[in-house]
């Protein structure tokens, strides 16, 4: 399938099959093939049903697997490794973060393994915490923090070197819906704030519409793109309004109707 690829494109998808464990008796097609683009400061979900592949989609693009055959094209170049500019957030920020380090320290690490001078390290950490609006916890650790403050910092961690694309696997599903409410507006918040590409994952189809700008649905396992479905509920958004709003409702019940075992 050939999909269009312009000036802005930042990722694209094209024909990507993965088999693990291929060529033994254990080998399990867990994607058959699937093509996409992503556009510079779009922000795309990806949804589909349990099993569906989701996870090994995002580790496919990120470079921390290796497609069977197709290819992961980022920033015009094919992708052989995990690229520099890429942000990876995963679901489990308790595994992600080091205990031993201030929260501060957690965030400044990524920053010396990519050359940034030391001086400029400290304005950095200090400007990505008060974006995640967490100035103040810099001198804490991990452990005196809350799950949705931890992933926040997680997430301040992946934009300290300003990444041409931000890469979520399932951020918000470890937190209680208070807290994921508050993350989902965070998340929009530094994206146009920051103007990011953002691709993410995630199982909760409420959560995908009511972030995205396009949304890719997965078929069952093997998958293949069953649809990718434009979300145009405008810029700004709210939690009350914006879900409650005719356009929200109708795009659920296409989803739905998309990833429902029956479908
Ligand atoms: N490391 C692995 N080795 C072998 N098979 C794997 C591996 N990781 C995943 N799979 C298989 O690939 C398929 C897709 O799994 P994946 O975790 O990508 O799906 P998912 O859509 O993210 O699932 P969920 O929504 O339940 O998190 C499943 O059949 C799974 O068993």
């Amino acid at each position: 399938m050939s999909i269009p690829v312009t000036t802005q494109t930042v990722l694209a998808v094209e024909d990507l099959r993965k088999i693990y464990n291929e060529g033994t008796d254990a080998a399990n097609m867990a994607i058959d093939s699937v093509s996409f683009s992503v556009e510079k400061g779009e922000f795309v979900c990806i949804v589909g049903p349990s099993g569906a592949g989701k996870t090994t989609l995002l580790r496919c693009i990120s470079g921390l697997a290796a497609p069977s055959s197709g290819s992961v094209t980022f920033e015009g170049k094919r992708l052989t490794d995990v690229p520099a500019q890429l942000g990876l957030v995963f679901q489990d920020y308790s595994r992600s973060l080091y205990p031993w380090y201030t929260n501060g320290r957690n965030v400044a690490l990524p920053l010396a393994a990519r050359g940034v001078p030391k001086g400029e390290r400290a304005a950095r950490v200090a400007e990505v915490l008060g974006n995640v609006g967490l100035g103040h916890v810099e001198k804490k650790y991990p452990w005196e923090l809350s799950g949705g403050m931890q992933q926040r910092v997680a997430i301040a961690r992946a934009l300290s070197y300003r990444p041409e694309l931000l890469l979520m696997d399932e951020p918000f599903a470890s937190v209680d819906a208070q807290t994921r409410f508050d993350l989902e507006d965070l998340i929009l918040k530094v994206r146009t704030e920051l103007g990011i590409t953002v691709v993410l994952v995630t199982h909760d189809i409420d959560e995908a519409i009511y972030l995205s700008d396009r949304i890719v649905v997965l078929s069952k396992n093997p998958s293949v793109v069953k649809e990718v479905v434009p979300v145009s509920l405008g810029e700004s958004r709210d939690q009350v309004e914006t879900r409650s709003s005719p356009e929200f409702l109708e795009l659920r019940n296409h989803l739905l109707s998309l990833v429902m075992p029956h479908a």
